[in-house]
């Protein structure tokens, strides 16, 4: 991906029809198959500053598909008129300086932090443990099973990355998955039992984060059958994935 800044100084009287420009322009963006995603902003202090950015799939696809492609011509039609206010347009590199800020508790947090993990992971694999159908898989469990399984979902839920320090990571918990050869039905039943351990421990029942979670859920439920099959070839080497709360942010009343 690659991010390209175009600043320009707009002048007061042409700022409405500027960002009315835009407004159209963008249809085009948002149509565009190397368009990652856009935002128009104006700077406060200095309103006759506006900067586009633009994320792109990369520079190549900016540069010889979009520009060469049939969406070009319409897209600018509408910013021509603009052009000769441009001061800078040019492709930035993402660098490993990124995040986000606390403003959003992460699903950890919200949940209640490393504790209520332990409750949920303890709580499931009793159940677990005494379903007909996962029990087997479970057979020969490490007793610390449960807590290793807590300290995998607090990672990735935002949590401190002890499973990374202490557990292996990813390359371990995908070891465990590998020609387990788990169905379908087990799948589900995992993630039945594991919802029903979530009301019985009292983890937050609000919408959003109970969306976030199960979705995580589905998501690493279907890796895990699908790398636990004979002759699966999965990526071996990941971090823990990150998880956060999707399209839905937390409720604050
Ligand atoms: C989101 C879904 C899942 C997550 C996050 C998850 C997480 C983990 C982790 C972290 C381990 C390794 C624990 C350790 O460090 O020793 C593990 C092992 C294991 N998982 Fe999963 N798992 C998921 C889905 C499943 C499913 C659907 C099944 C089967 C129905 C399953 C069966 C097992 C088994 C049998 C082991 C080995 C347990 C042992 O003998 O110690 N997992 N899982």
């Amino acid at each position: 991906m690659i991010v390209e800044y175009i600043r320009y100084r707009i002048p007061d009287d042409r700022a409405a029809g500027f960002e009315e420009a835009y407004h159209r322009a963008a249809a085009f963006l948002a149509r565009a198959p190397q368009c990652v995603d856009y935002e128009l902003t104006r700077c406060v202090d200095e309103p006759a500053h506006y900067i586009l950015r633009i994320t792109w799939t990369s520079a190549e696809d900016h540069l010889g598909g979009f520009r060469k492609g049939d969406l070009f011509p319409g897209f600018l039609a509408e910013i021509r008129p603009y052009v000769e206010a441009i001061e800078e347009m040019r492709h930035y590199e993402t660098t490993a300086v990124r995040g986000t800020g606390g403003s959003v508790p992460t699903l950890y947090d919200w949940a209640g932090g490393a504790e209520a993990f332990e409750r949920l992971t303890e709580r499931f694999y009793q159940t677990v443990m005494a379903d007909e159908l996962l029990a087997p898989l479970f057979a020969r469990m490490d007793p610390g099973h449960p807590r290793f399984v807590a300290m995998w979902l607090a990672e990735v839920f935002g949590g401190p990355a002890r499973y990374t320090g202490e557990r292996g990571g990813y390359p371990h918990m995908l070891g465990k998955h590998l020609n387990r050869g788990i169905t379908e039905a087990q799948r589900r039943r995992w993630v039945a039992l594991l919802a029903d351990a979530a009301d019985d421990v009292g983890l937050p029942d609000d919408p959003e984060f109970r969306a976030a979670f199960m979705g995580y859920i589905e998501w690493g439920t279907r890796l895990a059958l699908a790398n636990s099959q004979p002759g699966a070839a999965p990526v071996r080497q990941a971090p823990v994935p990150h998880w956060g709360w999707g399209v839905a942010p937390p409720y604050l009343g």
